[in-house]
């Protein structure tokens, strides 16, 4: 065991976003899922469960839905778990506070930890399984031991990347990990669920999973925002009541490129970083617009005329003590005249 594995649940805070815990899974009484915290013990339960599926039906092709999560749930995680629950015959999350993707040591040892309500709300969504092993079962050693891990490559040095640095390394060594852990054999199925808040993650996997040759089918799941327009996140949960007031200019600035961007008219970038950079307690980092695939950013050639396809808004600012992103897709204008 590390001293982080020792860090206890915190009492459950109610996230700060104006929905209570039953707003957001209304599906409330569910059966707890079965918890394991070994390896071992969690292929053991997802092939069980696979066993018992293809049983019950026969000759039809199972599939287990995965849905990594670094803990302390909310309406976002349950969407997720909710879209894996229609979608599959086995269900599968993990909870795992991975430090490979923490530089900052702060934000590794405060990030929320609440294991007992995350199982009420992963039941509550018909999760079947939950996998919630300690650092020292994923990584025996760590962090003296040296392991083996995976490069994001470019993709993973820009934007988040960039403020974050060995992030989307440290996010591809343990997905890649968790996938194998979850893989059923054939012909079986694995499908992985990912939230399109973390659009830069949700890139960076899918291309996991083409350039590893993974045979699993990624699914993004649309972003799942509170009454007022705020991106959910375990980390709100760290902000007062001015923090959480503030951080709605991320949403109105996306807003906003978002209208001029349906209306088929030019985006002012310029002015959606103006307005966040002039939020009282909101430090913008960055406000960029750029190809949904590549996440390169769109040069002023293209920003001067109305989209010519799709793009991706991302924004990303400091809102003390966290770091909040958001984003939006931006369609492209209709068929020029
Ligand atoms: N508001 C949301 N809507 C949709 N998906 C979400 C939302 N918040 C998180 N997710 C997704 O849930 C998965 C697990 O994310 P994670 O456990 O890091 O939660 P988080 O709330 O994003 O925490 P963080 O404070 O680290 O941003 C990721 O795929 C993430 O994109
Ligand atoms: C995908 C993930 C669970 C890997 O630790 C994490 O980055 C997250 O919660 O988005
Ligand atoms: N939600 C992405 C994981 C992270 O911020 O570390």
């Amino acid at each position: 065991m590390t001293p982080l594995d020792r860090v206890p649940d915190r009492t459950p805070v109610p996230p700060r976003t104006g929905l209570t815990l039953e707003d957001q899974v209304p599906e409330a009484g569910g059966t707890r899922p079965r918890l394991t915290t070994t390896k071992a013990d969690f292929r053991a339960a997802v092939a069980e469960l696979v066993g018992r599926a293809a049983a019950e039906d026969p000759g039809e092709e199972v599939s287990v839905g995965l849905v990594p999560t670094m803990g302390a749930l909310h309406g976002g995680h349950a969407a997720l778990a909710r879209q894996a629950r229609s979608e599959n015959d086995v269900v599968a999350a993990s909870i795992f506070v991975n430090p490979l993707q923490f530089g900052d040591r702060a934000d590794l040892e405060y990030y929320p930890r609440t294991l007992e309500a995350d199982l009420d709300l992963l039941g509550a969504v018909g999760v079947d399984v939950v996998f919630a092993p300690s650092v020292e079962e994923m990584y025996p050693g760590h962090p003296d031991a040296p392991i083996v891990s995976v490069s994001a490559g470019r993709m993973g040095e820009v934007l988040e990347g960039a403020s974050r640095p060995g992030h989307f390394d440290g996010v591809c060594t343990v997905v890649a990990k968790l996938w194998n852990l979850s893989m059923p054999p054939a012909p079986a199925m694995l499908r992985s669920y990912f939230g399109q808040k973390d659009a830069q993650q949700l890139a960076v996997l899918r291309r996991l999973a083409h350039d590893l040759d993974v045979a699993v089918d990624v699914r993004a799941v649309p972003i799942v925002r509170s009454p007022e327009g705020l991106a959910l996140s375990s980390r709100n949960t760290r902000l007062d009541e001015a923090g959480l007031h503030a951080a709605l200019v991320l949403n109105r600035a996306l807003t906003r490129l978002e209208e001029a961007a349906v209306a088929g008219r030019v985006l002012d970038v310029q002015a959606a970083r103006e307005e966040v950079a002039a939020e009282p307690g909101v430090t913008l980092d960055h406000l960029v617009v750029v190809d949904r695939e590549t996440l390169e950013e769109l040069g002023a050639e293209l920003l001067c005329q109305p989209l010519r396809r799709d793009a991706l808004a991302l924004v990303a600012a400091h809102v003390p003590p966290v770091r909040l992103i958001d984003n939006r897709v931006l369609p492209a204008a209709g068929p020029l005249p």
